[in-house]
């Protein structure tokens, strides 16, 4: 059994969920597939904007936005579809109910909440579309809707997985199936029947789950690239492939902030030695790369860039050293406001944070420090992150750079700078 993961811009137009389609009749053929799909394109950033004016109390506006998203996947399924057009019609209009419904309602609990029942739609109707093309085309396949599978807490926006529930239920499911298993990445659901969402770019961790507890051959990802590189290649247009990696490297790229795989992935494949394989979606002929547990040597220098980064600059009111307590006290108020540092350097009575910039967490973060701390805030940086770096290397990519922070072990530097 093998698990594939198509992202949003694997099913983004008519054609390239045709692509996608020939992709699987290829391999189907083979082998039996689980499926794992995203919304289409940008359709999860656009639902965001719905939830937004929603939550606002713009009801008509957040009618009106999500208008557009229906009518972008009903001329898409009418493009696509004659036979099955109309059964496909009836399940779309049924999630088109679904969030209608709620957009009538006044918001009277969290944004998160409405967030995830509102988000998670873009994956439901993308796996409606390509599942009925599939049928169109004569590939049978059976779409599942996830959150009958995937069990979460109701931390929405970045639920957990429930995993022994979890576990229970993907087994079940996919053992009823004697077909092409074809379901929605990035939701899961409640206890209480609630949807949830595992946190933006997630359905790579969905693939991941189902992988492990499938106990598949392997996981492979689709992507609009050759494979993973040592830079993101619409930025550094002679970035290289890598054919081979190591989880390790994966999750410490993951971890700096390449966007090319969900820093979550990692850890369910690694646990079983599943190997995963990050596939050219364009040139399926392409070796991609493959990721494993095996040591990787050699390896050129990696580049991460990360935009839109805040230093901020904490220093104890009265002179006190930042010891323990106020350490324990700041990683506590990182906890609870949802806070990854994306690096800490710390002096005798003051500390620097550098974190995505993020208007409201950073005030929080002020706010809640303010009884120990004085607080400057720096914006407008970016964060460069070079693995397997050459100090030469280092020091031509930042030589015009207007340098705020600088900071090195002997595999890693990182370089924080002003825009
Ligand atoms: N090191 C890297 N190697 C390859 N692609 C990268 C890297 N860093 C960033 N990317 C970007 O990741 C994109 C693919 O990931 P993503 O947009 O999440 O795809 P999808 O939504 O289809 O899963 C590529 O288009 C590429 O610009
Ligand atoms: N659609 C979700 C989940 C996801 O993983 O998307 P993609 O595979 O396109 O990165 C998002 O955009 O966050």
């Amino acid at each position: 059994m093998r698990v594939f993961k198509f992202g949003g811009a694997s099913v983004n137009s008519i054609e390239r969920i045709q692509h996608a389609a020939a992709i699987i009749r290829e391999y189907s053929a083979e082998e039996r597939l689980v499926i794992i799909i995203s919304a289409m394109g940008k359709t999860t950033n656009a639902l965001e904007k719905v939830a937004e004016a929603f939550y606002a109390g713009k009801k008509e506006e957040a009618l009106e936005l999500f208008g557009v998203i229906k009518n972008q996947h009903i001329t898409t399924a009418k493009y696509l579809l004659v036979k099955q057009y109309n059964a496909c019609y009836a399940q779309l209009n049924d999630f088109f109910t679904e969030v209608e419904w709620l957009l009538h309602d006044k918001p009277v609990r969290d944004y998160a909440y409405y967030y995830d029942q509102i988000v998670c739609i873009g994956e439901l109707f993308s796996t409606t579309i390509v599942s009925f093309y599939l049928q169109e085309v004569d590939i049978n396949n059976t779409w599942l809707d996830v959150r009958d599978i995937i069990r979460t807490d109701n931390n929405f926006r970045n639920a957990n997985i429930q995993w022994t529930e979890t576990e229970t239920r993907v087994k079940q499911a996919v053992e009823d199936v004697d077909n092409i298993v074809l379901t929605q990445g990035f939701i899961g659901c409640t206890d209480d029947n609630e949807s949830t969402t595992l946190g933006r770019e997630g359905s790579d961790y969905t693939a991941a789950v189902f992988a492990n507890i499938l106990g598949a051959e392997n996981l492979t990802i689709w992507k609009d690239v050759e494979g993973v590189m040592n830079a993101d290649p619409k930025e550094f247009p002679e970035a290289q492939l890598l054919q081979t990696l190591s989880f390790n490297e994966v999750i410490e790229m993951a971890y700096y902030g390449a966007q090319v795989i969900h820093p979550k992935t990692i850890k369910p494949l690694q646990n079983k030695g599943i190997p995963l394989l990050v596939k050219c979606f364009l040139d399926t002929s392409l070796p991609g790369t493959v990721i494993s547990s095996q040591r990787v040597k050699n390896l050129p220098p990696i580049m991460v860039v990360k935009q839109h980064q805040a230093l901020i600059h904490l220093r104890t009111h009265d002179f006190s050293f930042v010891g323990e307590q106020p350490m324990s006290q700041l990683y506590q108020v990182f906890g609870q406001l949802n806070i990854t540092p994306n690096l800490v350097q710390s002096g005798a009575i003051s500390l620097q944070i550098c974190l995505d910039n993020n208007s409201d967490k950073i005030e929080q973060l002020a706010t809640a420090v303010s009884n120990t701390f004085d607080v400057q805030v720096e914006k407008d940086l970016t964060l460069l992150t070079i693995r397997h770096y050459t100090p030469q290397q280092a020091e031509e990519r930042t030589a015009d750079k207007n340098i705020v922070l600088v900071q090195k072990t002997k595999e890693t530097t990182q370089v924080l700078y002003y825009n």
